[in-house]
């Protein structure tokens, strides 16, 4: 204890170094054990199984804000990259000892969605004639379950992200870690609100009716996609035999 401490300070400061140095009064939060819900290498675990299986490519769906001008409701994102925002902080389904019969400790996630697939995905759309409905976008995952407040839409779109959704990334990672191709699109289902001035306000049962009324046009898209990848596939069992 510092001697130029006043006497009248002295005893509140030593007890409450006294409990700090008692760690078993204190309670340490952990970031990740604090989270309800699932953890994501459970969420992720059936990405490892279809890898098993010997799944070659991993095609991921889901509904997204967007935070672009030209990405209006009801167009379809192909994903060309990824923020995964609680994986940046910790939340992260690699986290804990590395299975290395899976893939290495420390993967490269540049480049996880696969090329060949979107520009594949980009001629689908225009031999269907929906191009003028796709383009390739960035996509951040964030936490929720809420939806953003204007600071965090502003946020994230100065940082250069086209759509924010609350899934995906996990399951990208693990598959990545693990060598399968990956196609994601994100169905627009919603402007995300940037300006104080917008009255409009974002809610889950709008997503979900967006979702209703494309849900046959990316059905569509992801049966031709697969259908093609079969022929490629079978193209490449026949060149090796
Ligand atoms: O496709 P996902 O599950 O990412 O859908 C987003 C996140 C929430 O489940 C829902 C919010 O409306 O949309
Ligand atoms: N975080 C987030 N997820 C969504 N899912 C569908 N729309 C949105 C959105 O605007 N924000």
């Amino acid at each position: 204890m510092s001697p130029g401490l006043p006497p009248q300070w002295r005893s509140s400061a030593e007890s409450g170094l006294s409990m700090l140095a008692d760690t078993s009064s204190v309670r340490i939060p952990s970031l990740i054990s604090d989270i309800p819900g699932f953890p994501q290498a459970q969420t992720t675990f059936p990405v490892r199984v279809f890898k098993l299986l010997g799944v070659e490519t991993l095609i991921v769906t889901n509904a997204a804000g967007s935070l672009a001008d030209g990405l209006q409701p009801g167009d379809i994102m192909i994903i060309k990259d990824h923020v995964n925002f609680p994986g940046m902080v910790g939340l992260n389904p690699l986290c804990g000892p590395n299975d290395d019969k899976f893939g290495p400790r420390f993967p490269a996630m540049s480049g996880c969605y696969d090329k060949g697939l979107r520009c594949l995905a980009m001629e689908i759309a225009k031999e269907h004639g929906v191009a003028s409905l796709m383009q390739e976008g960035v996509y951040a995952m964030v936490g929720g379950p809420n939806f953003e407040t204007i600071a965090e839409a502003r946020l994230l779109h100065r940082l250069g992200v086209d759509a924010v959704g609350m899934s995906t990334a996990p399951e990208v990672v693990v598959a990545t870690h693990c060598g399968l191709r990956v196609f994601g699109l994100s169905l627009i289902t919603n402007k995300v609100v940037k300006s104080y001035e917008d009255k409009d306000s974002v809610n889950h049962e709008g997503v979900l009716e967006v979702g209703r009324l494309r849900s046959q046009t990316v059905q569509q898209l992801v049966t031709e996609l697969v259908s093609r990848m079969e022929i490629n596939n079978n193209n490449n069992t026949n060149n090796a035999v």
